[in-house]
């Protein structure tokens, strides 16, 4: 409660109303988003000196020790990114053959390594869990029910609770994972032996063909082939001929070289890309996912025609320096269409899919390496995985050079014609490693090789459209997005652009340039009308938090939709309030169930075996390491919230509220275990940038 109050708060507070405030005002620390997007204190050239007054300075941290008081080697082990945090893969103590596990035999027979015998596995295997409804949780401590005892054991397996509900089994009519499966109860019917078998809901396994599976799998058999080089990249092998130097074109033979990863795995290590550790990425051993590349969605039905191989055979015959225009491709008619931004590890695709539920109409896949896709990565083509509810839905990829960024594309045209809206060339991404290498936000500074890149990757793709994300420049002081942009549009026919409106070089804690995205707008558009070509979409971001703000910053700059980034990862129903144009006081409990939502998505994606609970755990603790950020709108002297500002301590309307503003990271595990159960003892979430890490001192009432 506040004891003090009232006290003025200082500027760039957000402005919560008095009988909400907790004992002392000091704002808490400033989430450090650059860290969170992966950008070092190198990468902006600046120290953390300019840390903001925080919590460490407060008495009463847990023990811990003020930030005053560290030397400076312990302050720069606080800050930026948790670089050592590992996330170990949770497996069963018995381990179940995967053939055996679904109810088939295995050919290996007493040669597999893995247990055969299911009686003994389900004595051994933990007990059923179940993500409990909406409607068992309350406001008020323990919030929700104990999921420590089953509702209905069954009377000879007593781990298997009758009663629970699978969620894949719910959407897909079937469980991949069998009777490894946490739901197991779920999914089970009664052998003429008194044994347990799997049930299969055939009604629902023919719907889900069209609602349910996961779409773009490459296959085990094209990742070899892009391995070990047999994968044939025609149009890119004749592209990279084409603008080769003259002394290169006819001397040696075009050698499209994925060998050479050494930038590619540097920068996937730094990076920590987020399929590295989804066990829906892991081989063999595992389930293969039910059916997936034929499924098609019934509009995506309709455009197959276009984006048959045939596009592909024409591009490739093209001249070689002409650029394809976007009015040959698909056109992309983005225009009051929301747009979910491609965001590393958090924008996986349990996320994207609750941001699709809650109004978002254009996804992006998380930033994928050119290199490591031409190698065949398992986790890179993870990222291209599509969920039938993203009804526009593009991949994101970085490189630094045509020779990996058009194969690339390439492979991504012929072996998804149906299952890509678009592909995003990455041309914004500020981390060091990545910018090192010429790639990302390095790009802007070299015109002359993103027009060869643009070009070739708009001939690779087909019809499927290229669109390219921007950053306004490197350096601050140093925008160039407005000089590149027309070129972009109308010399390389790039067919839509994002711009988020800071340089590589400025931090977070400055806003976002929208009266510069404005000119760049209008410099566009002075280009296309000159040339009469048809406008592209333009995507303006940064900063945005409200529906007010949304539809200001449209106005105000031109752009026909914002790309939305931590506003959704802080409040993932931004999409609904900026298509009913509302600002919405969100109760706890409906967070709640939007979390609830989450874990069920995630257990579709990630498994419902033990290594897919805990998968799940993992990322639901990511995303609740940004939405513990918001603020209630309800608890607000002012509206519209602004994302910048800093929240004094405070408490919620109720207990839940006040738990949900929790920055301290197992407060975050908490939370999952209302859904997932306990949390294993081995198990353990550590948030990737330290200010969380430090748990919450702030005492939240
Ligand atoms: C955690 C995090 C991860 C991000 N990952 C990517 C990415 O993979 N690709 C990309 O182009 N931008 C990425 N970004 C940048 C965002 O897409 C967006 O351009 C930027 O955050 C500005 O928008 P905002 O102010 O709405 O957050 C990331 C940002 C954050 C905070």
């Amino acid at each position: 409660m506040s004891e003090s109050a009232p006290r003025k708060l200082p500027p760039g507070t957000v402005p919560i109303k008095e009988e909400f405030l907790v004992f002392r005002t000091a704002p808490a620390p400033q989430p450090n988003d650059d860290a969170a997007e992966g950008v070092t204190a190198t990468t902006t050239g600046r120290d953390a000196g300019d840390r903001p007054v925080d919590s460490r300075d407060q008495p009463g941290n847990g023990g811990k020790k003020s930030w005053k008081s560290m030397s400076k080697a312990e302050k720069n082990a606080q800050k930026g990114q948790n670089k050592g945090r590992r996330f170990k893969k949770e497996r069963d103590e018995l381990e179940l053959c995967w053939k055996v596990a679904n109810g088939a035999v295995c050919d290996l027979g007493t040669e597999c390594r893995f247990s055969h015998d299911i009686d003994a596995y389900l004595a051994a295997k933990p007990q059923d869990l179940r993500v409990p409804s909406i409607d068992e949780f309350t406001d008020k401590p323990p919030f929700g029910p104990d999921l420590s005892t089953l509702v209905k054991p069954h009377p000879r397996y007593p781990n298997v609770d009758t009663a629970t509900v699978c969620p894949i089994f719910a959407e897909a009519g079937e469980c991949r994972y069998g009777y490894k499966c946490r739901f197991l109860g779920g999914h089970i019917a009664e052998g003429s032996e008194g044994n347990l078998t799997l049930a299969q809901d055939e009604t629902k396994k023919a719907q889900a063909a069209l609602t349910a599976h996961e779409m773009n799998f490459i296959g085990a058999e094209n990742q070899k082939r892009l391995r070990s080089k047999r994968y044939p990249l025609p149009i890119s092998t004749q592209y990279l001929r084409d603008i080769a130097p003259p002394e290169e074109k006819n001397s040696k033979p075009i050698v499209i070289d994925a060998s050479r990863l050494d930038e590619a795995d540097y920068v996937a290590k730094a990076l920590e890309v987020s399929a590295s550790a989804d066990p829906a990425a892991t081989p063999t051993a595992e389930p293969t996912p039910t059916a997936t590349e034929d499924v098609k969605m019934d509009d995506v039905e309709t455009t197959v025609e276009k984006r048959t191989g045939d596009a592909n055979a024409d591009a490739a015959k093209d001249t070689p320096d002409v650029p394809m225009r976007s009015s040959e491709k698909n056109r992309l008619d983005w225009k009051g269409k929301t747009y979910l931004a491609p965001l590393t590890t958090v924008g996986n695709l349990p996320f994207r899919r609750l941001c699709v539920k809650l109004g978002a109409d254009i996804t992006c896949g998380e930033m994928g390496l050119a290199p490591s896709f031409l190698a065949g990565s398992r986790e890179e083509w993870s990222l291209v995985r599509r969920h039938p509810s993203e009804r526009t839905f593009g991949v994101q990829v970085a490189g630094n050079k045509p020779q990996f960024l058009v194969p690339t594309a390439e492979v991504l045209a012929k072996e998804f014609p149906s299952g890509l809206d678009f592909v995003d060339l990455n041309c914004g991404c500020p981390i060091d490693l990545v910018f090192k290498a010429g790639s990302g936000s390095a790009l802007l500074d070299a015109a002359g090789k993103l027009g060869r890149i643009i070009v070739g990757m708009q001939k690779a793709l087909g019809a499927i459209p290229l669109t390219v994300k921007l950053r306004t420049g490197v350096k601050d002081g140093k925008n160039n997005a407005h000089k590149l942009m027309p070129r972009i549009a109308a010399e390389w026919g790039a067919s839509a652009m994002t711009l988020h409106g800071r340089t590589r070089q400025q931090r977070y804690t400055r806003l976002a340039d929208w009266e510069y995205i404005g000119e760049c707008v209008k410099a566009v558009r002075e280009r296309e009308e000159a040339e009469d070509l048809a406008p592209v979409p333009i995507f303006g971001g940064g900063d945005c938090f409200s529906a007010q703000d949304y539809w200001e910053k449209v106005e105000g700059s031109g752009v026909d939709g914002i790309m939305i980034a931590r506003g959704a990862l802080i409040k993932p129903w931004i999409f609904t309030e900026v298509k009913e144009r509302r600002e919405w006081d969100i109760s706890a409990r409906e967070r709640l169930d939007l979390i609830r939502d989450y874990a069920e998505f995630g257990l579709n994606h990630f498994g419902s075996d033990t290594t897919g609970v805990n998968a799940t755990r993992r990322y639901l603790c990511e995303a609740l390491s940004f939405q513990y950020r918001y603020v209630p709108i309800g608890l607000l002297e002012t509206l519209p919230p602004k994302i910048n500002e800093r929240a004094p301590a405070f408490r919620g309307r109720n207990e839940l509220e006040t738990l949900m503003a929790s920055g301290d990271s197992q407060d975050w595990v908490k939370i999952s275990e209302m859904f997932l159960g306990p949390a294993p003892p081995t198990w353990s979430f550590m948030p990737k940038h330290k200010s969380n890490a430090y748990g919450s001192e702030e005492g939240q009432g």
